[in-house]
C-alpha cells in the first residue's frame, strides 16, 4: 500500500483522495472528527498522550490490514509517524519513560513482518509532503478544528514548531520502505489542478520505478 506522512494540515487527506482516484484505488482515511480522545488529548496532553497513542495504534493496525487487498491503496497517515508524535510528547514531559518504552516496544511486536504472511506490513511507498511551519499555521487556521487553534492555546506555536522541525529528521532517517517527497509549498495540489497534475505524475514515475504500476 501507499502511506502518506506529514505534518498536521500539510495535506494528507487531500493527495489520499487525489491518489486514490487517480491509482483506481481505495482510500482509508483516519477519522479525525470522530476521534473522542483527541480533543481530551489537547486539553491535558499528560494524561491522554499514551492512551491517545494506543488508540490511533489500534485504528493503523486495522487499516492496514484493511488494505492488503491492493498495493495501491492510500493510507492518509503512516503508523511510523505516530513514533515521531509521542517522543516529542515525551520529551516535552507528557509521557513517562516507560510509557515511551512500552509503546515503542508495542509497535515494534505490531509491525513485526513474519514469515508466514502473505503480505507485509510496512507500505510499498511512503509519500511525504513537507511543508513550511508557516503554511502549516494557515492551514490549521483555515481548517479551524478548535482544540487545534493557537488563538485558543499559544502553547501550541512551539508544539507545533518543534514538530514541523522533527519531521524533516523523520523523513531523512525514515528506511522502512521506499520513499518520496513532496514540496507542499510548491505544489499546493489542492487549489491549483496544474501542481495536481504535476504530484500525480511525480508519484507516476516513482511508482513505476518500483514496479508498483
Ligand atoms: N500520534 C499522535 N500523537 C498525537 N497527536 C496526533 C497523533 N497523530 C495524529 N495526531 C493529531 O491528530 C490530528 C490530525 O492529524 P493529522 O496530521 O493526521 O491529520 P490532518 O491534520 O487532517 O492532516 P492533513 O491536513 O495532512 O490531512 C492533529 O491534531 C494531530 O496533532
Amino acid at each position: 500500500m501507499i502511506a502518506l506522512a506529514g505534518t498536521i494540515g500539510a495535506g494528507k487527506t487531500s493527495l489520499t483522495q487525489l491518489l486514490a482516484d487517480h491509482l483506481n484505488s481505495k482510500a482509508f482515511y483516519e477519522s479525525v472528527d470522530d476521534n473522542k480522545i483527541l480533543p481530551l488529548f489537547y486539553k491535558n496532553p499528560k494524561k491522554y498522550g499514551f492512551l491517545l497513542q494506543i488508540y490511533f495504534l489500534n485504528k493503523r493496525i486495522d487499516e492496514i490490514k484493511d488494505s492488503y487487498d491492493n498495493d495501491l491503496n492510500v493510507l492518509d497517515r503512516s503508523i511510523f509517524e505516530d513514533a515521531l508524535l509521542f517522543k516529542l510528547n515525551a520529551d516535552m514531559g507528557r509521557a513517562t519513560q516507560t510509557e515511551s518504552d512500552i509503546y515503542s516496544s508495542l509497535l515494534a511486536n505490531m509491525m513485526e513482518e513474519l514469515p508466514e504472511q502473505p503480505h507485509q506490513k510496512a507500505p510499498d511507498l511512503l509519500i511525504t509532503i513537507q511543508v513550511s511551519f508557516e503554511t502549516m499555521l494557515k492551514r490549521i487556521e483555515k481548517r479551524g478544528r478548535s482544540y487545534e487553534q493557537i488563538a485558543n492555546d499559544p502553547s501550541l506555536y512551539s508544539y507545533y514548531q518543534n514538530l514541523n522541525n522533527r519531521y524533516r529528521d523523520w523523513y531523512a532517517q525514515y528506511d522502512e520502505s521506499p520513499k518520496m517527497l513532496i514540496d507542499g509549498d510548491k505544489y499546493d495540489f489542492v487549489e491549483d489542478p496544474t501542481a495536481a497534475q504535476e504530484v500525480l505524475k511525480m508519484v507516476d514515475r516513482k511508482l513505476a520505478e518500483l514496479n508498483l504500476k
